[in-house]
């Protein structure tokens, strides 16, 4: 098993330091920096020399001698006329104000100009880290939880930023101040002030270090659980569709509490940690204050200070405790943001998994030939994936590789657009290893239909450019038409420019396909790649794309990934894949003579469609079009009655038959009446018409807004949840198809649904409205219809294959429900016709139509009145009618009888029965 060679590592050694990346931001910057940085100075000088200032003016106020005294005995000699005894105060009063105003000027000014550095290098870190993500393999993403990603991001660059400014203009300025207050009161006082600020600071900065350090491990615990709640949080809500599916909510909320909880606990041990912290060094500073001014009352009570200086050693005192708080704060803040951004710069500092030769040249696909030369790939060591696999795709030629779920399909994708490097053997693209040719052009000449089409939440013109950045609207349209999505686009209200919701959300599977496929066509890249490219849609849409898709792959290299083998019948070659090995290739009839895998698979397939076919018609009743909107009509009445709407309705007299989920177009009806009420002003009008258009049933929906001249835009309804698209794709799984017109200064928006009629045979005009799902008249109209299977599945074919052609069924899981029910049923509401399954389950069929005989003939009922009855049996045995006539029954049906049989073989007996509705006679008598 060899060895997987790229691992994604952080490469810490080699990586400069957070310290170092800052120092490359400052350099970068270095005159704003450093124009920074003399205004700081300035700054700092500005605010040493306020206490200066301030001390002389007291000095000369208070000291023996002074003007102030002079003044009041009338000695001074700068006072003859008493105007220079004014000027002296007010020169230093006013340079005290100015002084003042210059350390904030200067700190502003400094602010401004340093901004640009810290905003700058936060963007430009926060872009790297994105940059970095993108290059990072897909195995990094799969280890790693998306909103804890987000978070770290920015935390990392927020601390960054704190670095920057916190560091140059916070520590710095701090240390400049406390260095020349110290300088100050050494050159001027006794230097036991200086030496008790000294052992203060000292103190003061162990005491921080000391409790720091141990916050730092509950800071790093808040921030591990704070991320790990964010993840929860993000996975939630991404896989919210999920979590709604599986009813999984509570549980969630319940995970995602229990995670907070933990960060709670967290966070309160770290604020008793920081309590703790702030408690000492409020302590330590109260002490060094204390101790400065009683050493200064002394000094003064002594005289050998001024009041002036009392007043200067106190202002410095209060002037370092300041700064010792915030070195305090800052040097906690710090510790944070340096873990923070290390975190970071740790994350950038990994290498991507797959990387790009030095050497790498750009790659030029002149024919268009891929090769896959003895392939061998694990995901991780001691499980292989794929084994010696080398085949070739010739230039303009189709190959698809088809196997079983987890054969290896998917990887030789992820390998031709280089994900991930094989640990053995080469992909050569026009003789060329792709590990010598730049990611960029590797990408950009292989286009791409992925299985599973995420898409971003912006608008349908940008999802499909996004294949060709720059690409002009004519272009856009043109691939939208290429892949068969245009008409969907231009009935939406804002066509190409109506967003498509997260991940787009707003669009079925297949519309989201369609639009891979549409931004495929518009990246025309030589190479194609179809990763199932039709597996979300279902077998009609899928075949009106596969027209296009064909035309995708015509002239281009293609690689498809089939799951659908009737796609790829036509593929140049085909490349059976079983267990990460090739086991079989060649054209579709080759492999299908050989009676190998290939040929079960596609036997597997044809089975699985006939069952599809089976269990589509299954869900889908006959329905009468014009009774399911009078349903939902009735339902809408309040509606229209509070906002004084008037509903003028057009129906077409016959029943219009469709086949179709009640439940899934009654909703779609309801949604449509509903969102034109919502648009209709107060007191207008809304108009539903139900009509017959050749062998469709057209329903439109016209309401009651119109547009002004003046304003062409369409206004949407506030309160308005409905969602075109999802309604689109609703209708179009009932085969129908949804048109919206936009509305004009004279008519309202106009929504019409088609739907395809049943082929019914024609009936009386005017028949009574019946309820949905209530059988429609038609061929068996009032026979009443006995089922007994116990398999649901089949209980419901025969159900709806009867109630289509207006029979009455009741339907019985078991003999025994059977017998009990019609022992408790007046003989005269006995059904017609009895469709009984020959084994069921743990009862004998045959057993069960003996004993209802054993009834009839214990009731007395005359032989032409008798039930008559069908064996369902599970094959066709030659003998088959012999038993089933010797137990009983009249007939007999196989279980996969087609539709058109089980008709037959009803019609047959119940007009025998002299029960059909065509023949019904009054006595009972057999005609
Ligand atoms: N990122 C991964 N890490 C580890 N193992 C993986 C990874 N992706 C796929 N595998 C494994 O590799 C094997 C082949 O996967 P691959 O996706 O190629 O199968 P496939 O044939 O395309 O299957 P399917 O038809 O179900 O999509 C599987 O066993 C799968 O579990």
């Amino acid at each position: 098993m060899p060895e997987l060679k790229n691992t994604e590592k952080a490469d810490a050694g080699a990586a400069p330091g957070i310290l170092m990346e800052l120092w490359r931001a400052t350099w970068r910057y270095r005159r704003r920096t450093l124009a920074a940085l003399v205004l700081l100075v300035l700054a700092k000088v500005a605010a040493v020399c306020v206490p200066l200032v301030f001390k002389r003016i007291v000095d000369l106020f208070s000291s023996p001698g002074s003007l102030a005294s002079e003044l009041n005995t009338g000695t001074s000699p700068l006072a003859p006329n008493g105007a220079h005894i004014i000027m002296l105060p007010v020169f230093l009063l006013v340079g005290y104000a100015l002084l003042r105003f210059l350390s904030t000027l200067f700190t502003e000014l400094r602010d401004l100009c340093y901004a640009r550095v810290t905003l700058v290098t936060v963007a430009d870190f926060a872009q790297r880290a994105l940059a970095h993500m993108h290059r990072m393999g897909p195995r990094f993403h799969l280890q790693m939880h998306t909103g804890a990603m987000i978070r770290d991001m920015d935390r990392g660059t927020a601390g960054v930023g704190f670095l920057l400014g916190a560091l140059l203009f916070t520590l710095l300025p701090t240390l400049v101040e406390i260095v020349s207050v110290m300088a100050i009161m050494a050159a001027g006082y006794s230097l036991w002030f200086t030496a008790i600020i000294f052992l203060t600071f000292i103190v003061y900065a162990s005491y921080t270090t000391v409790m720091t350090r141990r916050r730092v491990l509950f800071q790093r615990r808040v921030n591990e659980l704070d991320s790990r709640s964010n993840g929860l949080l993000l996975d939630s809500l991404v896989n919210q569709e999920a979590v709604r599916n599986n009813a999984r909510g509570p549980q969630e909320v319940q995970r995602y509490q229990k995670a907070r909880n933990a960060w709670v606990e967290q966070s309160v041990e770290n604020q008793k940690a920081l309590s703790a912290l702030h408690l000492g060094q409020g302590a330590i500073i109260a002490f060094g204050v204390g101790a400065i001014m009683l050493f200064a009352g002394l000094e003064a009570i002594h005289g050998r200070i001024t009041v002036g200086d009392l007043v200067l050693l106190n202002t410095y005192v209060i002037q370092i405790c300041l700064p010792l708080n915030a070195l305090g704060f800052l040097f906690r803040e710090a510790r944070d943001a340096l873990t923070n951004a290390e975190k970071l710069r740790q994350m950038l500092a990994l290498r991507p998994e797959i990387e790009e030769s030095a050497r790498a040249t750009p790659l030029t696909v002149t024919r268009g030939e891929v090769i896959f030369e003895h392939v061998d790939f694990s995901y991780e060591p001691g499980r292989q994936v794929l084994w010696d696999v080398s085949f070739r795709i010739g230039p303009g030629q189709t190959v698809a590789v088809v196997g079983g779920s987890g054969s290896g399909k998917s990887t030789l994708a992820r390998l031709l657009l280089r994900t991930y490097d094989p640990q053995r053997g080469r992909v050569l693209i026009d003789d060329c290893d792709i590990s010598m040719v730049t990611l960029e052009s590797l990408r950009a000449a292989v286009g791409v239909v992925p299985q599973d089409s995420t898409l971003f939440n912006e608008s349908v013109a940008y999802n499909i450019a996004y294949g060709r950045p720059g690409a002009s609207m004519v272009e856009i349209i043109e691939a939208a038409k290429a892949a068969q999505i245009d008409e969907l686009i231009a009935s939406l209200p804002q066509h190409f420019d109506t967003l498509v919701g997260e991940r787009g959300l707003k669009l079925s599977g297949g519309e989201k396909q369609r639009i891979a496929i549409a931004r495929a066509f518009l990246k025309n890249a030589p190479i194609m790649l179809l990763d199932e490219a039709t597996s979300a849609l279902d077998t009609r849409s899928e075949k009106a794309i596969q027209t296009q898709l064909d035309r995708l792959a015509a002239h281009r290299t293609t690689l498809v990934i089939a799951h659908r083998l009737s796609t790829i019948v036509d593929a140049d070659h085909i490349l059976v894949l079983d267990k990460g090995r090739i086991v079989e290739q060649g054209g579709h009839e080759e492999l299908l003579s050989r009676r190998g895998l290939y040929a079960q698979l596609w036997d597997l397939q044809l089975q699985k469609q006939e069952f599809d076919r089976l269990e589509r018609k299954l869900v889908r009743q006959p329905l009468n079009l014009g009774v399911l909107l009078a349903s939902v009509v009735d339902g809408l009445g309040s509606v229209l009655e509070a906002k004084s709407i008037q509903l003028y309705t057009h129906i077409h007299p016959e029943p219009l038959r469709i086949s179709g989920d009640p439940s899934v177009l009654s909703q779609a009806i309801w949604d449509i009446c509903m969102h034109a009420i919502d648009a209709t002003p107060a007191g207008g009008r809304i108009e539903l018409r139900l009509e017959r258009a050749g062998e469709r049933a057209q329903l439109s929906l016209t309401d009651g807004r119109h547009l002004s001249p003046s304003d062409s835009s369409v206004q949407e309804p506030v309160s308005s949840k409905f969602d075109p698209l999802v309604l689109r794709s609703s209708i179009e799984r009932q085969g129908g198809k949804l048109t919206i017109k936009l509305p004009t200064s004279v008519q309202g928006m106009r929504f019409s649904v088609d739907l395809p009629l049943r082929g019914t045979r024609a009936t009386a005009a005017g028949g009574a409205a019946l309820l949905p799902g209530q059988p429609e008249s038609a061929g068996l109209g009032g026979v009443e219809v006995l089922i007994v299977d116990d398999s649901e599945a089949v209980r419901a074919f025969f159900e709806s294959v009867l109630h289509a052609e207006g029979a009455r069924t009741y339907s019985f899981s078991s003999g025994q429900q059977v017998l009990d029910w019609l022992e408790a049923r007046p003989l005269q509401q006995w059904p017609a016709v009895l469709i009984c399954d020959s084994s069921l389950g743990k009862e004998d069929g045959r057993q069960v139509m003996a004993r209802i005989r054993d009834m009839e003939e214990a009731k007395g009922i005359a032989l032409a009145r008798r039930m008559s009855a069908i064996a369902l049996t599970n094959s066709s045995q030659p003998n088959e009618g012999l038993i089933v006539l010797m137990s009983g029954f009249q007939s007999h049906l196989s279980k996969t009888a087609s539709p058109s049989e089980v008709i037959a073989g009803v019609a047959a007996l119940a007009r025998r029965g002299g029960h059909a509705a065509v023949q019904t006679n009054e006595q009972g008598e057999q005609k």
